[in-house]
């Protein structure tokens, strides 16, 4: 973790993060200046509403005594007045409270929105990486209330040091030390509550990989696609004791943290109830002593309560805006994160041409945290009109290229050039516009299936023509008129009567989505993994005729498939060993040509005595 991080835990920490805070007022600010300016008067109404409560009553009482020499009238008037104050203070409570679940829900969906802007922008690398992964939770799980805590936490030291200073009058007026023992003693407490909040921030701060990890059992424990596993392995126990093995490490550090808490709390609150009673039991020996009025006893005591209680609000709402600033941090720190891929690619940027040449040139690529090569010197040419089949063992880097070529990962070394420019000299987001892809653990988007095609090209999500006609192409289109509501038909389980389809219908609907995109680049990575033969020679031929002008890469360890590719590049840990058609590559007799010869063979040892059929068929059931 980083420095900077590590510093925010000390206490010197907490005092620097108020660097924050014109930050926090920009982004307050930018919500709804009109309705904050309007929040921070009421606050301060707030503030002089007890005091406003505490002379209307004290006059009332008063007034009893003054109507028996000048009449009732004077009884009536206070009476009016304390019920002016009243009603006042109610209508200003209720609409602070109005105004303020509205402010925090824009406040919070404005955070949320930056959250997931950011989010949005990282890198690939980036959003893999499990630190960034913490640091986002971090944010999140602060990020929605936080802030507003902070507002309203400011708003109420204010309101509470309005009520406090002018509690605080009415005893200056009597007795001044009364006033100034009950405002200082409380801020004795500060420095232990703020080591006890800045120990739970520590503990807050640990738990971002454990709450991923135990939001990931639980998950497992509660998701569709996983039950099948964890019923038939019988996990249910195991993974629920792990997350139940998380939850308790907090609640035995919450729990830590309570007792701290109530120990030193039981400690203040005794020496303050003793110097309280002790102030109030002077306010009645000296009505004793008749040196006050007796509604002066009742505003003494009250403006003694008032005074203590609200100098200990704002002590405690310091204490907690100190607290808030270290979390406040975690977010600010997140959205300030440096998105170097994005920034290495986003920049003002010529758009990429319609593709004609696809070319590697000794492209190599490592994965952060890794000590080998994950492609490494990798180089070839694809023109229009070609396919290219990229086979190889399992980890030998053919996933890893789709993704270097369509720009997510962006730090690699060597050079890929498109129509013999780098590619790092294109705006990105133009070249992915020019891809269809088929990721090898594509979406199943839990959605109708216009979006679940339609997410493919976007603009043209309304036009079912085209929808239709990429559902051909992926030899769905059957299963779509045949679905109840067409193209309005939702899938999968999560939504109600969503209709589930079979891994290999998903896996079409994929295939579709990238026909779909008006593309001059197709990669499909081990698009016919989950087809049957059938279903496989049907989509690949399709995929040929789609390529007619395109460029096409495809990664397959199907070799029915493969064989009918221009061109085949054979990658063994991330290297190209072979390169060329299947007949050159057969005729080397490398590896290329083992491999194939192993699923002919597989199938044929199978299928002995069996009528012999067109070999394309024999291999693809070979296969995998
Ligand atoms: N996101 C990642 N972070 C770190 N290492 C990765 C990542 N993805 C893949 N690798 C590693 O890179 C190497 C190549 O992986 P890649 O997925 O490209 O292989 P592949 O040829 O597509 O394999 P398969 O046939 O099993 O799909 C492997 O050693 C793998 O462990």
């Amino acid at each position: 973790m980083s420095g900077q991080d590590q510093e925010s835990v000390t206490l010197r920490g907490v005092f620097q993060a108020f660097i924050y805070w014109p930050r926090i007022f920009r982004l307050l600010w930018s919500v709804d200046r009109g309705m904050l300016i309007s929040l921070l008067g009421w606050q301060l109404l707030q503030g002089i509403a007890p005091v406003a409560m505490l002379l209307a009553t004290t006059h009332l009482i008063n007034s009893v005594g003054e109507s028996w020499e000048k009449g009732i009238d004077v009884l009536y008037a206070s009476f009016v007045m304390f019920i002016i104050v009243v009603i006042v203070r109610q209508l200003i409570s209720l609409v602070q409270g109005y105004q303020e679940g509205l402010f925090q829900t824009k406040l919070s969906n404005k955070i949320n929105q930056t959250i997931i802007e950011k989010a949005v922008g990282l890198g690939l690398t980036e959003f893999e990486n499990a630190e960034v992964q913490d640091q986002l939770k971090r944010a999140q799980q602060e990020a929605s209330y936080r802030p507003y805590q902070i507002m309203k936490q400011m708003f109420s030291v204010i309101t509470g040091v309005v009520t406090m200073l002018s509690a605080a009058g009415v005893l200056i007026a009597w007795k001044w030390w009364i006033a100034f023992v009950l405002i200082l003693m409380p801020f004795a407490s500060f420095i232990s509550f703020l080591r006890l909040s800045q120990q739970q921030f520590e503990y807050e701060y640990h738990r971002a990989p454990l709450r991923r990890e135990s939001w990931y059992w639980s998950y497992l424990l509660t998701n569709d696609k996983a039950v099948k596993e964890v019923r038939l392995y019988q996990l249910g126990d195991y993974l629920l004791n792990k997350y139940m093995d998380i939850l308790m490490t907090f609640f035995r550090q919450d729990k830590l943290l309570a007792r701290k808490r109530l120990l030193i709390s039981l400690i203040f609150e005794g020496v303050s109830l003793t110097l309280t009673t002790s102030m109030v039991l002077l306010v009645l020996l000296s009505a004793f002593a008749k040196e006050i009025l007796i509604g002066n006893v009742f505003g003494y005591v009250q403006a003694i309560t008032l005074t203590q209680n609200t100098s200990q609000s704002v002590v405690q709402g310091l204490i907690q805006l100190c607290q808030n600033n270290l979390y406040i941090k975690q977010l600010f720190f997140f959205l300030d994160l440096d998105s170097a891929e994005q920034k290495q690619l986003s920049s003002a940027r010529p758009e990429v041409p319609p593709l004609e040449t696809v070319e590697f040139r000794n492209v190599t690529f490592r994965y952060p945290g890794r000590d080998v090569d994950a492609l490494h010197n990798v180089s070839f040419t694809l023109h229009r009109g070609e396919t290219l089949a990229v086979v190889g063992k399992n980890g030998s880097g053919k996933s890893t290229l789709v993704k270097v070529l369509t720009g997510l990962y962006p730090n690699y070394a060597g050079e890929i050039l498109l129509n013999g420019e780098p590619l790092r000299s294109f705006d990105l987001d133009s070249l992915q516009r020019r891809v269809g892809v088929v990721f090898q653990d594509f979406m199943q988007y839990e959605s109708d299936v216009r979006h679940n095609i339609g997410f493919g090209n976007l603009p043209a999500l309304q036009e079912d023509d085209k929808i239709y006609h990429a559902s051909e192409q992926a030899g769905i289109k059957p299963l779509l008129e045949a679905m109840p509501q067409h193209l309005d038909t939702k899938l999968g389980r999560w939504l109600a009567q969503g209709y589930q389809l079979s891994g290999g219908q998903w896996q079409r609907v994929a295939i579709a989505r990238a026909f779909f995109r008006e593309a001059d680049l197709y990669l499909l990575d081990e698009p016919s993994s989950f087809l049957d033969p059938m279903a496989e020679a049907d989509v690949f031929h399709k995929f040929q005729q789609l390529l007619d002008d395109r460029l096409g890469i495809f990664i397959s360890h199907r070799y029915s498939s493969v064989r009918f590719a221009d061109k085949i590049m054979v990658l063994d840990q991330g290297q190209v060993v072979e390169f060329g058609s299947h007949a050159e590559l057969m005729a080397q007799d490398g590896m290329y040509a083992e491999l194939y010869n192993m699923q002919v063979n597989a199938y044929l040892s199978d299928n002995k005595g069996g009528s012999p059929e067109d070999d394309n068929q024999k291999v693809a059931v070979a296969a995998d």
